[in-house]
C-alpha cells in the first residue's frame, strides 16, 4: 500500500518538529465524514493497560536475567504499543541489541525465541483478562451511539489477535459491521500499524472512502498509521502516550475521552450516507 499523506494536507509529517495545534474537538469539521474506524485496545476497552501489565511480566523478568537496561513503561510506549505482537517483541529485542531466532507461532511459552516470547505474553494477557473481565469506556460507547444515530459506519481495526475474544467479553461484538484484526491482517497479508493497510482495508470494507473515515488511535504506531493513509480524520486519545506526541505523529485532535466529539457528531446537519 502507497503511503498517500499528500492527501491530507492538514496535518504535519510524523516526526516534523513544527507542531500544529490541534482542533478543538466540540468545533471539529465532520461534515465529510462517514466511517469511524476505531482502535480496540485503550481506545474502546481499557485493555491497553492489560496488555502494558502483560509486556511487563514478559519483558521484566526477561531482561534482568540477561542484564540488560531494565524495562519500563516508555518502552512499552515506544516500542510495542498498538504494534501486532511478534513485531512488539521484535521491535523491544531491537531496542536492547537482543537478537533471538524467529522460531514459530506453534513455540511453546518457555521457547527463548521470537514466537516465544510473544506467546509467552499471550498467555500472561489472556489469563488478566479472564479473571478481571473488561467494561468499554463508557465515554467511547457514548461516542459509537452517537455516531449510530446520525447514521455513520463504524469499524474496529487492531493490531490484536485476541480483538473478537475483547470486543466479545466488552459486549462490543455487534456494535461493529466490520472488524479487521491481527487475524484478518495475517490472512490477507496487510502490514501492522505504524503502516495504515489495515485502516485502509476497514474503509473498503466499509465501502467508504477512506478521504470520508476518521481514524481513533491511542497509540503511537496507531496514529503514525492514520498519518501515513489519505483519511479525512485523525483522532487520537492520549490514554498515556502525551498530547503533544500524539499531535507531532499527525492527530488532527487530540481528547482526553471520545465523549468529548459527541456534540460535533449530534450537530451534523442531516443524517450520514451508508455507502460511498
Ligand atoms: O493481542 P495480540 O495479538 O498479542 O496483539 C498485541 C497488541 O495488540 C494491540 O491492540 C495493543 O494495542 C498492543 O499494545 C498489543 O501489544
Amino acid at each position: 500500500m502507497t503511503n498517500s499523506r499528500d492527501a491530507r494536507a492538514h496535518a504535519p509529517a510524523p516526526g516534523d518538529a513544527s507542531t500544529t495545534p490541534t482542533v478543538d474537538p466540540r468545533s471539529v469539521d465532520l461534515g465529510g465524514i462517514r466511517g469511524w474506524l476505531f482502535d480496540l485496545d485503550g481506545v474502546l476497552t481499557p485493555t491497553a493497560v492489560v496488555h502494558m501489565h502483560a509486556w511487563a511480566r514478559l519483558f521484566t523478568p526477561f531482561l534482568a536475567a540477561r542484564g540488560a537496561a531494565p524495562y519500563g513503561d516508555a518502552d512499552y510506549f515506544a516500542h510495542i504499543d498498538g504494534k501486532p505482537r511478534y513485531d512488539g517483541v521484535r521491535s523491544l529485542l531491537a531496542s536492547r541489541g537482543i537478537r533471538l531466532p524467529e522460531g514459530d507461532v506453534a513455540d511453546p511459552p518457555s521457547a527463548e525465541t521470537v514466537h516465544g516470547l510473544g506467546n509467552r505474553k499471550n498467555a500472561a494477557f489472556n489469563e488478566t483478562l479472564a479473571e478481571e473481565g473488561v467494561q468499554p469506556y463508557p465515554a467511547s460507547v457514548a461516542l459509537l451511539d452517537a455516531i449510530e444515530r446520525a447514521g455513520g459506519l463504524v469499524a474496529v481495526v487492531s493490531s490484536s489477535k485476541n480483538a473478537p475474544g475483547v470486543l466479545g467479553a466488552a459486549g462490543l461484538a455487534d456494535r461493529f459491521e466490520v472488524v479487521v484484526d491481527g487475524i484478518v491482517a495475517a490472512r490477507e497479508g496487510l502490514p501492522g500499524k505504524p503502516a495504515p493497510d489495515t485502516f485502509v482495508r476497514a474503509a473498503e470494507l466499509l465501502g467508504v472512502p477512506t478521504e470520508a473515515c476518521a481514524v481513533i488511535e491511542d497509540a503511537e504506531s496507531g496514529v503514525a498509521a492514520g498519518a501515513a493513509g489519505p483519511f479525512g480524520l485523525v483522532i487520537g486519545v492520549d490514554r498515556g502516550v502525551g498530547r503533544e506526541v500524539l499531535a507531532r505523529l499527525g492527530a488532527d485532535v487530540v481528547v482526553d475521552e471520545l465523549d468529548e466529539l459527541v456534540p460535533a457528531v449530534a450537530g451534523r446537519p442531516g443524517p450520514q450516507e451508508g455507502s460511498a
